[in-house]
Formats: structure tokens, sequence, C-alpha cells
């Protein structure tokens, strides 16, 4: 009895040996040199990719760190089962990013509820079906400048909801004040509906939870339980182990779908009826319904028409609102930036009046100095992976269909070939015209690039520089604790500011 049972004992790890051997081996073939004819060597096994990805290090930090031990050369790590080639090159990059036809968007296929909270939206979309959806939506998003009073208004908003909170408090908490000023932005610009965040945010919790309170709860929780380990290794089987959890999933995602069926609806009855108020901005949302039932074009059905709306909500405020957390602690943290910027808006604007879309485009170093923490604090901090539909080739190598390409921004905007020794320290003036002249057009990719480059650059652009005039214009801001790093929370997808951070704010005179 005993012998057969040590048998086994032994025969088990040699035969995962084995498998896990044989699944490396084949995904090195699948990359091959095209000087040497010879399997790529650059490699981060099954078991360690797998590691990274449960110690979240299969973001930034992990693959910075390893990107730096194979020189900036691409390397192979696993996603899953999926072979994915690691590349942090700009000319690389450029490749991937134009061919949008032959590298498509990686299948959301990790967990059954990323695929169902991502629906078949324009963010996974690919060909002619990517094409199709991104036509009806694009136009929404060309003259964002309509915005710029929107942006204007929940600022000022922001701006009360803080000196209201500051008659109590020291210090004030910038990643809540961040989420609250987005999604209230969002609300009016996409949806045209008051979401009431910020003015919420100044009030003491209330016992019966408001209507806005219920959705962003559950946002949250959605954002937080797509992607789990466990949901990743039970597949479909996780629904019926951990019932109590997947109704509340299920419960969550119906509101949000629902919220979003709403606001088409009541966008579709206020272009029937044309009931608008005077001075009225056409939402984003306004312009995707009416262009997708207009006579002309390709047509998205109400179930993919509430999928985008759902992917704009979640694309398009914790991306801006990190990024302004960030951009918020730069300014404390080198306070020389702070001091420029306040010259500049002195000089361009004035220290009273709100700023115009022609004062904006005209202050290059607020533009510099947003550039600089994109670089650095880019909420993304890697393209979303591209799958080769055919066999091509990249660079040095010759790549079977089916790998996936993962560009690193991280690593490309901390490459000190590219942006010099002092790559790791904030410095926008490296952004300057004369500092710019012969970098390589990909070596700056928050946004991504080519066909396929964030459908939001210019709002949340717009949306930055409009908030960070106003407030400086009304107050002076410093670190609680000039020691105090803000340590990012490197999420499944994201590149979270510190959720502690908070900073001291004076009034100006
Ligand atoms: C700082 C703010 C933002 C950053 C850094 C950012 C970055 C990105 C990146 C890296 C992608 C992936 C592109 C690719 O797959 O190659 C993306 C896609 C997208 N973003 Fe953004 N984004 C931001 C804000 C926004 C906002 C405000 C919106 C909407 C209001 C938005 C809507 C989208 C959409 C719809 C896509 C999918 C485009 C497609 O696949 O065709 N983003 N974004």
């Amino acid at each position: 009895m005993i012998i057969p049972v040590v048998l086994t004992l032994v025969a088990i790890p040699i035969v995962l040996y084995a498998i896990i051997k044989y699944i490396e081996y084949n995904a090195r073939r699948s990359i091959i040199n095209i000087h040497t004819k010879k399997p790529i060597d650059n490699m981060v096994g099954l078991i360690p990719s797998f590691g990274m990805f449960l110690s979240k290090q299969h973001t930034s930090f992990g693959r910075y760190e390893t990107t730096k031990e194979f020189n900036y050369k691409p390397f192979l790590s696993f996603l899953g089962t999926n072979v994915l080639l690691n590349v942090s090159q700009p000319e690389l990059a450029k490749k991937v990013l134009l061919n949008w036809r032959l590298y498509e968007k990686m299948k959301p296929d990790v967990t059954p509820d990323l695929k169902r909270v991502t629906g078949h939206s324009v963010v996974f979309a690919n060909g002619e079906d990517w094409k199709a959806q991104r036509q009806i939506m694009n136009p929404a998003f060309f003259n964002v400048d309509r915005f710029a009073n929107q942006f204007s208004i929940v600022t000022k908003e922001c701006l009360r909801v803080m000196s209201e909170m500051l008659k109590t408090e020291e210090t004030l908490p910038i990643p809540s004040l961040m989420t609250a000023l987005t999604l209230d932005i969002l609300g009016v610009t996409t949806f045209g509906h008051d979401f009431n965040y910020l003015r919420e945010a100044c009030l003491p919790p209330s016992k019966i939870p408001s209507e806005s309170a219920l959705n962003i709860k559950a946002y949250e929780y959605v954002m937080t339980n797509m992607v789990t380990v466990s949901k990743i290794l039970l597949q479909g089987s996780y629904k019926s182990l951990a019932k109590k959890e997947s109704i509340e999933f299920d419960s969550s995602l119906k509101r949000l779908e629902d919220l979003m069926s709403s606001m088409i609806q009541k966008s579709r009855l206020r272009s029937k009826n044309q009931v608008v108020e005077e001075n009225y901005t056409e939402t984003l949302l306004d312009m995707m319904v009416a262009a997708n039932d207009s006579d002309e074009g390709s047509k998205m059905d109400d179930a993919l028409l509430r999928d985008n709306a759902l992917v704009i909500f979640i694309a398009g405020h914790d991306t801006t609102s990190n990024t302004l957390c960030y951009a918020l602690y730069s300014l404390c943290k080198y306070p020389e930036t702070q001091t420029k910027l306040l010259q500049e808006i002195k000089d361009k604007v004035g220290m009273k009046s709100e700023p115009t879309v022609e004062q904006i485009d005209g202050m290059d170093y607020l533009n510099m100095f947003i550039k600089e923490n994109l670089r650095l604090n880019g909420p993304l901090d890697n393209i979303p992976p591209k799958t080769l539909n055919e066999d091509a080739v990249l660079g040095d190598y010759q790549l079977k269909k089916g790998v996936s390409v993962a560009i690193n921004s991280y690593a490309i905007h901390r490459n000190k070939q590219i942006w010099g020794q002092d790559a790791e320290e904030f410095r926008p003036e490296r952004f300057s015209e004369a500092e710019s002249k012969g970098r390589h057009s990909n070596a700056y990719i928050p946004f991504s690039a080519g066909p396929r480059t964030c459908m939001g650059n210019r709002f949340s652009l717009l949306e930055q520089k409009i908030f960070l005039v106003s407030l400086l214009q009304k107050f002076e801001l410093s670190l609680p604790d000039q020691d105090y790093v803000c340590k990012p929370q490197s999420g499944d997808v994201m590149y979270f500011a510190a959720r502690d951070l908070r900073l001291t704010f004076k009034k100006r005179e």
C-alpha cells in the first residue's frame, strides 16, 4: 500500500514539472529569433509569471525590474496560459499600435465576469466590429472644448466643497475628492445628469444611503471583484461555489447596467421631445445615441449601447482622478513646479478670472507639467495586450499567430536612453520644444497611440488643466509631511495613488 502512495507522490510533481516545461518550450518556439533561428531566450517562466500576478507584480514594478534585467530587450512571460511578448522599445510599440488589423485587442477571457462587464464594447471589440463602433462614438469626442464651461462649473463646486471641509479639517483626502470631481464631471458631460458626489462629500454620512452612494458602492464592488484569483482559478465554477459573492456581484452589475439604460432612455427622450434647457450642451451620450439612431451607418443594439456607456463610465473617471491625485502630490513634493505654474497663471490668465480654452492652450508650463505627471504616474502603466491574428515579424522575432504583445509604457517612460540619466526625476522641462527634438514619437504613450488610442484623451487633458488652474488661483498646496511618499497601489489594470494621500490647503489672500 505504502509503495503506490509514495510512487504517486513522487510522480505527481514530476508530471507537473514536465507539463510546465513542455508549455514553456512550446511558448518559446512561438517566438523565434530571425537571425539565430532559435527560440527566444529571455523568459519569465509559467510559475514565476503566475507568482508575479498573485503578488500584483505583473503590473508596473515587477515588469519594470524584469525589463531592466533583460536590458530593455523583449522577453516572454505568461498571462494565464497566454504567451506574452513584453516589449519596451518605442519603435516596436509603434509597429504594434499602428497595425490594428494584425494586432487585435486580447480577448477579456481572464474571468467570465470581466467578459460580462466589458461586454462586446469598443474596448475589446476587434476588426470591422471595432471600426463600426468607434465610428459611431468618435464624433462625440471630437470637439471637447464645448465642455469647458461645465468643467469650470463642477470645478467651482469642488473648490466650494474643499473650502467647506477646511472649516473642520486641517488636511483634505485627495483620492475621494478627485473621484467625486471626475464622477460629477462625467455625470454632466456624458450623461446630462448630476450625480452630486461632491455635494455628498462634505455631508456627514447618512443612515439611508442616497442613490448616488449606492451606485458608487456597486461600481466599486464590480471593479474590485471582476478579476480575482479565485475567479481566475475557478472560472465558470465560481458561481456555484461562492453563491453569496456571486449574488452581490450580479446585483451590483445589474444596478450599473440599469443606470446606464436609464441614461440612454433620458437621452432619447430629450432628443425626441426636444426638451432641453437653455444653454444645454449636447452630452457625449446624446451624440452617441443620435449617431446610432440616425439612418446611416451600422448600428449598435441597446445592449451594446449600454455596454459602451458603462465602459465610458469606467474608463472616464478613475483614470483622470488618479492622474489628478498625482498632479496635486507632485505640486507639493516638488514645490518649484507649483511656483512656476502659479507664475504662468498670473501671466496668462490672472488670479481672478476663469481660464478660457485659448488661454489654457497657450500655457506651455502647464502642458509640460501634465505630460511629466502622465509620463511618471500615468494610470495605465501597460498598454492592454494585443494578440496576433496571423504569423508576423516584430523586430528581431518571428511570432506565431496567437502570441500577444504587451507594451510596457511604464518602462518606456523610464528608459534612461530615451529620457537621460534623470529619467526617474520629475522635471517638466524635459517636454520643452528644445528637449523634445529628436525624441521618438512613441516614447511618450500614456494614452497609447495609433488608431486605438484613448478616445477620452483630449477630454481628460482639458478637464485636468481647467481644474489645476482654478485650484491654484484659490489655494496654496503643501504636504503635511514633506517626507511623505505617495506610493502607488498597483491594481489589476490600473496604477492607483495611495488611498491615504492628504494635503494641506491654504487659501490665497
Ligand atoms: C488620464 C486619463 C486617461 C488615460 C491615461 C487613458 C489611457 C487609455 C489607454 C492606455 C487606452 C488603451 C488604448 C489601447 O488599447 O491601445 C485607453 C482606451 C480608451 N479610453 Fe482612455 N484614458 C484616460 C481617460 C479616458 C477618458 C476620460 C475617457 C472617456 C471619457 C476614456 C475612454 C477610453 C475608451 C472608450 C477607450 C477604448 C478605445 C478603443 O479601444 O478603441 N479614457 N485609454
